[in-house]
């Protein structure tokens, strides 16, 4: 049985449902496996041609056994990959020679996110309902996430979900999926501050021990191992369709929190042949410079046609550096305290020297992914969104002579953007048929400022009230 263990080491080893439902670990660290589970060449082949949902338990099996069984796990990954409206879930199209595009946007919410939130509110369901227990999530978003959480929870029985997203930042669209559910068990909350605001309360509120144990506080952030678990699956799939593990690939991705390029790098430690997993930033390009120069430094976000990757401290590069100190948590410990206090750190030059072994940067401005957007319309008809874009516009600039694929990979439909992808290629993406009456039905949101204690008491009502069984 696969344990877990904290990034900064100073708590206890926890089984795959109680990370799950622990979210962020006690002492503030992000969990990661014991031991990183292999996979066989022979195994990976063996993907090619399967369902999705019968590779997506071949690849989780290893880090749930012995919590969940192989029959409870498959009928949850059956039932979440049929949310999805194409066939192949996530369908791989060739955009150019050597250049692959993996579409995440199927899902209900049109974005990646979809992919490992609709198997994560089963898996929850499932292990809440077993422990008779009720839990509050607390989420925070871009943009994206909640959306996708909103969709996945809504009307859980054992579940209330408050979702804190930028306010004014986000699309309109984003905003709506989280707002117009009427689900009386989903909050949608405007906090007058950033992203990172939003991702800084909730982590503060899971280290407020006492709020967190009296409103059984849970996240769904990437924070929590199991959303990363789950988007491995697409890792091995795409891979493995261009002729993995023969064949080596290499992945560029849309990179703002780091899960999802994490979660790439998590499938190279179970045996997947990559190459090189290309992190792909906008104007907040914190990630860039911390590969060039060695320091990881916060600056001021800058508001992008790309807001969900308006981010500035990218929560799971704790996980990475966690590998590359050689899972030493005292120097994870200590390069977080330097954070903390002085919004930065720098590598030591070993450890920059063993990420940049699997990662390399690049960053794409606005006027480069606008015309990423332009040419994709103009040159293949395809009309991308602008997170989706950042990343073209550096495969083209940056693997154009490879002779190793590339795959790219799409994250969100571009009808969740439509002003920004309208304003780039003149065309305006709408959006699928069954997504009508999203921009009319009403909006339920509350507007906060960004402060913790307006935050703990707003959830902490929600929770109260549902323990009363009233409404929040
Ligand atoms: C559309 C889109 N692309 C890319 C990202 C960045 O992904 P990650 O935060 O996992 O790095 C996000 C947000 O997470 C997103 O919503
Ligand atoms: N871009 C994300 C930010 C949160 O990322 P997560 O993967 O850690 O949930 C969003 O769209 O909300």
């Amino acid at each position: 049985m696969t344990h877990y263990i904290s990034t900064r080491g100073e708590t206890q080893k926890l089984r795959f449902c109680d990370v799950m439902l622990a979210g962020l670990a006690r002492d503030g660290g992000l969990y990661v496996p014991e031991v990183w589970p292999q996979l066989t060449p022979d195994t990976i082949a063996g993907f090619f041609g399967r369902p999705y949902w019968e590779v997506a338990v071949e690849v989780i099996r290893p880090f749930v056994a012995g919590d969940i069984s192989d029959a409870d796990l498959g009928r949850m990954a059956n039932e979440a990959y049929a949310t999805f409206r194409h066939p192949a879930v996530v369908p791989l199209d060739q955009i150019g020679p050597n250049q692959f595009m993996l579409e995440l946007f199927h899902g209900p919410t049109l974005a990646f996110k979809d992919v490992a939130m609709q198997l994560l509110s089963r898996l929850m369901d499932h292990v809440l309902a077993q422990r008779g227990r009720r839990t509050t999530i607390v989420v925070a978003t871009s943009g994206d996430t909640g959306g996708a959480a909103v969709d996945a929870f809504a009307n859980r029985a054992n579940v209330d979900l408050i979702v804190l997203f930028p306010d004014g930042r986000i699309s309109e669209v984003q905003r709506r999926m989280m707002t117009t559910t009427g689900a009386s068990n989903v909050h949608a909350l405007a906090v007058k501050g950033t992203f990172d605001d939003c991702q800084a309360i909730v982590k503060g509120l899971f280290n407020n021990h006492r709020f967190r144990d009296e409103v059984s506080l849970s996240g769904v952030n990437s924070i929590n191992w199991a959303r990363i678990v789950a988007q491995v699956v697409y890792y091995f799939t795409s891979a493995v369709a261009l002729g993995a593990p023969a064949r080596t690939v290499d992945f560029t991705v849309p990179t703002g929190n780091f899960g999802d390029i994490f979660a790439g790098y998590v499938a190279k430690k179970m045996g997947l042949p990559v190459r090189c997993l290309r992190i792909a930033a906008n104007v907040n390009d914190i990630l860039v410079r911390t590969l060039k120069t060695g320091i990881y430094e916060v600056r001021e976000v800058r508001a992008t046609a790309s807001p969900s990757m308006d981010i500035q401290v990218s929560s799971n590069f704790e996980r990475l550096l966690f590998e590359a100190t050689g899972r030493d948590a005292a120097q994870v410990r200590a390069l977080m305290a330097s954070l903390a206090q002085s919004g930065r750190f720098v590598l030591p030059d070993p450890v920059l020297a063993e990420i940049r072994r699997d990662f390399d940067v690049g960053r794409s401005d606005e006027t480069e992914t606008a015309a990423a957007i332009r040419a994709a319309w103009r040159e293949a008809g395809d009309l991308v969104d602008p997170h989706t874009a950042v990343a073209l516009a550096i495969a083209d600039r940056d693997t154009s002579d490879s002779k190793i694929p590339n795959i790219v990979l799409a994250t969100a439909h571009a009808a969740k953007f439509p002003d920004a992808v309208e304003a780039a290629c003149g065309a305006r993406p709408q959006l699928p048929a069954w997504l009508d009456g999203l921009m009319t039905r009403p909006e339920r949101i509350t507007v906060v400022n960004n402060d913790q204690v307006e935050i703990e008491r707003f959830v902490l009502s929600v929770s109260r009230a549902a323990k009363h069984g009233v409404a929040g």
